[in-house]
């Protein structure tokens, strides 16, 4: 069930820093994570308010930093991806990338083995794991269980989380309000309030740390509960507001 929060009225001047995270706040969710594009006006949106923002301006999202340039190429943002796994927090600095461990990569060919069938799309993001049941929505189910019962043998220090239809287990570490607090730390986001907009379960811990540090928290699609104070009502209603701020 969806929800009436107000719609954010702030115009964002040079006291703001911007996090964005991206499918479903900046891209209408498609069947397949490839599937999806970046067309070259949302390409252009974000280079001008990155440049409003003198910097202060990045995405946090849970797909890889690789992941994104590929999207948004030949644009750079500032990025934190895996859930703050990864981070660029200057948009020329090298990103670090660690590899699949050897325990999820068995759990992924077990549960490529089983669902892969089925039509379930198995994403392998090195220490992240999605299991993506967009195409076949009854093996949801499954899938959790899955990945649930995995963290008995895992060691300690993962969690699942809901994903957008579909299931991701990833490590306690991470979590998009340490990687909002990360950036906030840093030049040209210290001494500036943070907005963040984001559209499902992740993006409440990113929530939290906005509403903790004073700025100000949108959802996309506002739920019944949720810790975001403002709400819009999908993407497009989410480029409008955006493309106001320029
Ligand atoms: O934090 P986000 O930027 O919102 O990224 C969350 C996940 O997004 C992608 O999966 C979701 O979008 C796909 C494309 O619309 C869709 O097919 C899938 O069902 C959604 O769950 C991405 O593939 C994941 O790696 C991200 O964690
Ligand atoms: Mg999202």
């Amino acid at each position: 069930m969806s929800q009436t929060l107000p719609k954010p009225q702030t115009v964002l001047t040079g006291e703001w820093a911007l996090f964005l995270d991206i499918d479903g706040t900046l891209l209408e969710h498609a069947e397949h994570p490839d599937a999806v594009s970046v067309s070259a006006e949302l390409r252009s949106l974000l280079q001008g308010l990155d440049h409003k923002l003198s910097g202060a301006l990045a995405v946090i999202t849970g797909r890889s930093v690789a992941a994104v340039d590929q999207l948004f190429h030949p644009l750079k943002l500032r990025a934190a991806g895996l859930y703050g796994l990864e981070h660029r927090l200057q948009p020329d600095d090298d990103v670090e990338v660690a590899g699949e461990p050897a325990d999820i990569a068995a759990l992924a060919d077990e549960i490529e083995a089983e669902l892969g069938h089925g039509q379930a799309y198995i994403e392998r993001k090195g220490r992240v794991l999605a299991i993506h049941t967009r195409a076949a929505p009854h093996l949801l189910p499954r899938a959790t269980q899955l990945v649930e019962q995995a963290l008995a043998s895992l060691p300690e220090g993962y969690r699942v989380v809901a994903g957008n239809a579909g299931v991701e287990l990833l490590p306690l570490e991470a979590a998009k309000g340490a990687a909002i607090r990360r950036f906030m730390g840093m030049a040209p986001f210290t001494g500036r309030r943070p907005v963040f907009l984001g559209d499902d379960t992740p993006d409440e811990n990113g929530f939290e740390a906005v509403n903790d540090a004073g700025g100000i928290s949108i959802r996309v699609k506002p739920p019944a509960h949720t810790t975001a104070r403002h709400g819009l009502a999908g993407v497009a209603e989410t480029l409008a507001w955006l493309r106001g701020q320029l």
